[in-house]
Formats: C-alpha cells, structure tokens, sequence
C-alpha cells in the first residue's frame, strides 16, 4: 500500500457554530458551505478549507468539524473525556481502499466497522487509535473526480 495525502483532521467540538466563529474570526479560515448531518455516522460536519501549497483554497488539507447528532454518536465518549472537543482523527487517501483494507488486516491492526461511504462521497474505514500509535486512522479512496 502506497500513503496517500493527509486530507483531512477530524476536530470533535461540542458545537459548530462555536467552532466555526473560531476559524473564521480567530484563524481568518474561508468557510466554504453549511454544516450538514450524517445521520448513519451520527454526526453533524462542516468542513474547514486551508490552502495548498500554491495557496489555492479548496485543493488543501481540510479541518473536518464534527459534532455528535445524539448520545449513540461514536463522539460521545471522546466529548465525555474532552469537554471543549479536540483533534479526534487524522484522514489519509489512498488509491485503493479494499487493498488498503486488505494490507491493515494483515498487519494485524484492528478495523472498526465495515467500510463505508463518507462525508467526501468515497469509501473509508477507520483503525482502532490504540493500534495505531494513539491516533484514531481514517482511511479514505481518493475522489476520482477531483484529482487528488
Ligand atoms: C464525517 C464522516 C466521517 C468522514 O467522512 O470523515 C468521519 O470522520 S466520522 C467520525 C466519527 N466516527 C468515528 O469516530 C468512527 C470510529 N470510531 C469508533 O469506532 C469509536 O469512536 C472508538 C475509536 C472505537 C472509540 O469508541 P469509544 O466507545 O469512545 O471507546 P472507548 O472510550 O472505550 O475508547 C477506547 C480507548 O481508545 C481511546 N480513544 C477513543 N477515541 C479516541 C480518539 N479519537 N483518539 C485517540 N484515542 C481514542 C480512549 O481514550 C480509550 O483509551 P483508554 O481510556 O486508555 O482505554
Ligand atoms: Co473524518
């Protein structure tokens, strides 16, 4: 399996609203649409653009928001321990999700759940942070269309 690009930071807040007051009136952040639910995730998202390295917003790594739709959000512990919210995933692309299934497995690292479709409309799944040198792993298929 081949690393693909860091596409997104997953930041669980208590509310999106407050958080994006933040980014955009503390950190001069571009917020480019509305908040959104996800209700088979169980959480509410908006994301956050940074720019590329040719500072072109929108081709960046993206600050992914997310606040729990209900007490079954598999946020809900993380908040109970991080009140005020915190970095809670990082995202990595790949090329070919089955593949990178296939070589995690392997390695013997522990998969949550079954792959499914997310907030970008490509295939992830997610690695247990304790198999993971603390951090809870999402992995995403690139998005065909966009290029990257
Ligand atoms: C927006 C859609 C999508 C996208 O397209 O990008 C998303 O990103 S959705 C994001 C939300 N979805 C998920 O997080 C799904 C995967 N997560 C899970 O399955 C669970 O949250 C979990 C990781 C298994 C944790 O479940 P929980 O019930 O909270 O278990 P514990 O409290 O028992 O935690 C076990 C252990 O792991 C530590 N932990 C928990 N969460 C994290 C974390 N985010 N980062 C690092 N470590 C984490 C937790 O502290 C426990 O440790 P100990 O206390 O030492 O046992
Ligand atoms: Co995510």
């Amino acid at each position: 399996m081949k690393l693909g690009r860091l596409n997104h930071i997953g930041v669980a807040t208590p509310s999106i609203e407050e958080s994006l007051r933040y980014y955009r009136d503390v950190m001069g952040a571009t917020i480019a649409h509305e908040p959104f639910d996800l209700a088979e995730q169980g959480v509410k998202v908006c994301f956050v653009d940074t720019p590329d390295a040719q500072g072109e917003v929108g081709k960046g790594t993206q600050i992914e928001l997310i606040e729990p739709l209900g007490p079954e959000s598999p946020l809900t512990g993380f908040l109970q321990k991080n009140p005020q919210g915190g970095q809670h995933h990082v995202c990595y692309e790949v090329e070919d999700i089955e593949q990178a299934r296939s070589w995690f497995e392997g390695k013997g690292k522990r998969i949550l759940g079954p792959t499914r479709i997310g907030a970008h409309g490509t295939p992830i799944f997610f690695l247990h942070p304790k198999d993971m040198m603390g951090q809870l792993t999402e992995i995403m298929e690139t998005p065909k269309a966009a290029g990257h």
